[in-house]
């Protein structure tokens, strides 16, 4: 099973999400697509005069900000991927984390930073994996977007790395599950402004090394740590790569970087 996440970058730009919603619209047996939309949040806040206050690659969610999101992930991103997967044949089924009660969450707590209404999943044993199940049996693809719930009636914001991991954690149990976290760039890259510098391979003890080196940093931290904590929980291959690489990737051909435990 192949789950897999599209950054903000590659939502933004009309032409490579078209050429990767068909590519995903392709891949064979059941499938789920996780979404972010970072930016789209942004800028639509700034039109709105939400000034994004972002601390370690995560939303400072206030309460405007959370109506701005609900409205941005839940809304706009979400129902237009889903009319484009439509479009491609794929029958997608657009949901937050409310829906079907499929990623309950916590409000983070607060300790040096307070996040506001961001959403802490409990951990993949809490998702509501029969639901998604159930999906899957009817032929349905579902597309999430980056919101959780607290259970308690609010939405919660919640990186969209985070639920891929979470998401592929949950399903492994049933599935082999294999995580792509599909961006704008060749995969981990040894030099920020070199394409053709890909990480082909990174396993815990390189990922220390690269961190410490500032190789790795920003958003690329987050991403790893959840690769990684995807893996230690029965995720059975990682790959981070360009979203221009999932045909290639899935046909069996190298792509991107590869994370691996050891
Ligand atoms: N070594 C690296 N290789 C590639 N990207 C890196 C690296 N270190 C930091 N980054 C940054 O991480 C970003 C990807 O994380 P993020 O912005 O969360 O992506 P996404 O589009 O998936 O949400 C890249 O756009 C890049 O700016
Ligand atoms: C709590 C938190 O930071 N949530 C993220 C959710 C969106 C996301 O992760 O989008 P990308 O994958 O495009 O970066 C945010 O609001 O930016």
């Amino acid at each position: 099973m192949f789950v897999v996440k599209i950054g903000g970058n590659i939502l933004d730009s009309p032409e490579r999400l078209q050429a990767f919603l068909v590519d995903f619209a392709q891949l064979p047996g059941p499938k789920l697509l996780v979404h972010g939309g970072g930016k789209i949040a942004s800028a639509f806040g700034q039109r709105l005069g939400i000034t994004p206050r972002m601390v370690e690659g995560r939303r400072i969610t206030d309460a405007e900000t959370l109506e701005l999101v609900t409205m941005v992930y839940g809304g706009l991103v979400n129902k237009q991927v889903v009319a484009k997967l439509q479009a491609l044949g794929c029958n997608a089924i657009g949901l937050t984390g409310a829906d079907a009660n499929i990623i309950p969450a916590h409000l983070r707590p607060v300790r040096t930073i307070d996040y506001g209404f961001a959403g802490d999943v409990e951990g993949p044993e809490t998702i509501n994996v029969q639901a998604l199940e159930a999906f899957f049996q009817v032929g349905l693809t579902p597309v999430v977007a980056p919101l959780t719930h607290d259970t308690q009636g609010s939405m919660l914001n919640t990186n969209a790395d985070t639920i891929a991991s979470v998401l592929a954690t949950a399903l492994a149990q049933n599935h082999s599950v294999q995580l792509i976290y599909c961006f704008e760039k060749k995969g981990v890259l040894q030099n920020a402004e070199d394409e053709d510098s890909v990480i082909p391979h990174i396993n815990a003890e390189k990922y220390q090394a690269l961190k410490e080196d500032g190789v790795v940093n920003a958003g690329m931290v987050p991403k790893l740590d959840n690769a990684f904590a995807a893996l230690q929980q029965g995720v059975q291959a990682v790959q981070i790569c360009d979203a221009a690489a999932i045909k290639q990737l899935v046909e069996g051909n190298n792509a991107g970087t590869l994370i691996t435990f050891s």
